[in-house]
């Protein structure tokens, strides 16, 4: 069995982790750290897990306890990575960080998004971005993960096909997304509060959000250029899922646009591309390790819009670490993620 460590278990990454856990054939969640909750049962705290984790409990972060697992998963907020990666890697363990200290390269660029100093630049060099599709090989090697961001897996899988052919115009690039409330985690938080975010949505951080650089950085890799995109969030009144609708312009109109899709997904297991003329839903992949991708061209025109659904707590966090894990194990990358959405 592999032995796992979390930090970090009481969010809601941090508990999607755990769900995905219990039905992993070979994982075994050997330490859960919680400051707050140390010494709770994990089962008591999430009763979903009661019958799966019922002896689990809650210990405070101990860089010896957690060397001693295999791989390490950070499920904090950010700066939690930095402080404790460099001593954890100095052990054997993997580290699979769902946070964003590591998903930038340059850590001046990640300094004035986040508002505060790069805790460990020393370390960009050794991680890895932990998108599949794109650095399968190099996680497969990998000893420190950084799993990307919700909103910036939604967008990069619905745009890299075509900025990867170079059939769409990378200077104008447009990515309208939206996010359900659990995106913003389970901290206590105006925003979130039942009252102020049913009924009701809008977009927010237009000026700059912090995936603003980190989709940039990976669609700048797909195009080997500069990029101009427009990334706006939008808060929508439901509990998961990402919608990303996302335009360009198409620069080669004698290209099969949906061959091209179907042609660089046909070997990945958690993306499915629809059939032509399909709007997915977030409901479709609620729960589900899956992006589900439509593309169109209304009216055969110059505009290509490419429709993008994942679930941000599974295939936007907690189900592409996990994924993350197995193919840096040399496991089957689909151990415990093979499960439907639910619907309803
Ligand atoms: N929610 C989402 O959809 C997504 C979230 N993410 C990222 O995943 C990470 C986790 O997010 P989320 O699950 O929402 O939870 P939170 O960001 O609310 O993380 C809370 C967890 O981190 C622990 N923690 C907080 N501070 C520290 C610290 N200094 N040292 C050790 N542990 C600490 C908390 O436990 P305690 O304080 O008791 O120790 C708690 O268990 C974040 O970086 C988030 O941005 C990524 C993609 C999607
Ligand atoms: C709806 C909502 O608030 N979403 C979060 C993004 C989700 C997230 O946690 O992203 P990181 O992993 O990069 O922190 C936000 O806009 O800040």
């Amino acid at each position: 069995m592999i032995k796992i460590g979390i930090v970090g278990g009481t969010g809601y990454t941090g508990v999607e982790l755990l769900r995905l856990l219990a039905q992993h054939p070979q994982a075994h969640v050997e330490v859960i750290t919680s400051r707050s909750e140390e010494g709770q049962r994990v089962a008591d705290m999430y009763p979903n897990l009661r019958g799966h984790y019922d002896n689990l409990k809650f210990s405070v972060p101990d860089v010896t306890a957690l060397g001693a697992c295999d791989v390490v998963f950070f499920a904090t907020p950010h700066g939690v990575a930095h402080a404790m990666a460099g001593e954890l890697l100095s052990t054997s363990t993997r580290i699979i960080d769902l946070s964003a200290d590591f998903r930038l390269k340059d850590s001046e660029e990640w300094s004035r998004w986040y508002g505060q100093p790069h805790g460990a630049p020393e370390l960009l060099e050794t991680a890895v971005y932990g998108l599949p599709e794109v650095n399968r090989e190099a996680i497969r090697t990998a000893r420190l993960i950084a799993v990307p961001g919700c909103y910036p897996t939604a967008a990069q899988l619905g745009l890299i096909p075509l900025l990867e052919a170079g059939l769409a115009d990378p200077a104008r690039i447009i990515a309208d997304c939206k996010s359900g409330v659990s995106g913003a985690g389970r901290g206590t938080n105006l925003g979130s509060l039942f009252c102020e975010s049913t009924e009701s949505m809008k977009a927010y951080a237009v000026a700059g959000h912090r995936h603003l650089p980190e989709i940039s950085q990976g669609l700048r890799q797909a195009v080997g250029g500069p990029v101009g995109l427009t990334f706006v969030p939008h808060l929508t009144p439901m509990i998961r899922g990402i919608h990303a609708t996302l335009y360009s312009t198409v620069v080669d109109h004698s290209v099969d646009l949906q061959a091209l899709f179907e042609q660089r997904y046909a070997n990945e297991p958690f993306v499915d591309v629809m059939p032509a003329g399909s709007h997915p839903e977030t409901r479709s992949v609620r729960g589900a390790n899956v992006c589900r991708i439509a593309v169109h061209r209304p009216q055969g025109g110059d505009l290509v819009v490419v429709l993008s659904v994942i679930d941000n707590l599974v295939k936007g966090a907690s189900g592409q670490a996990v994924q993350n894990m197995n193919i840096a194990l040399g496991l089957d990358e689909t151990l415990g993620l093979s499960h439907p959405a639910l619907m309803p």
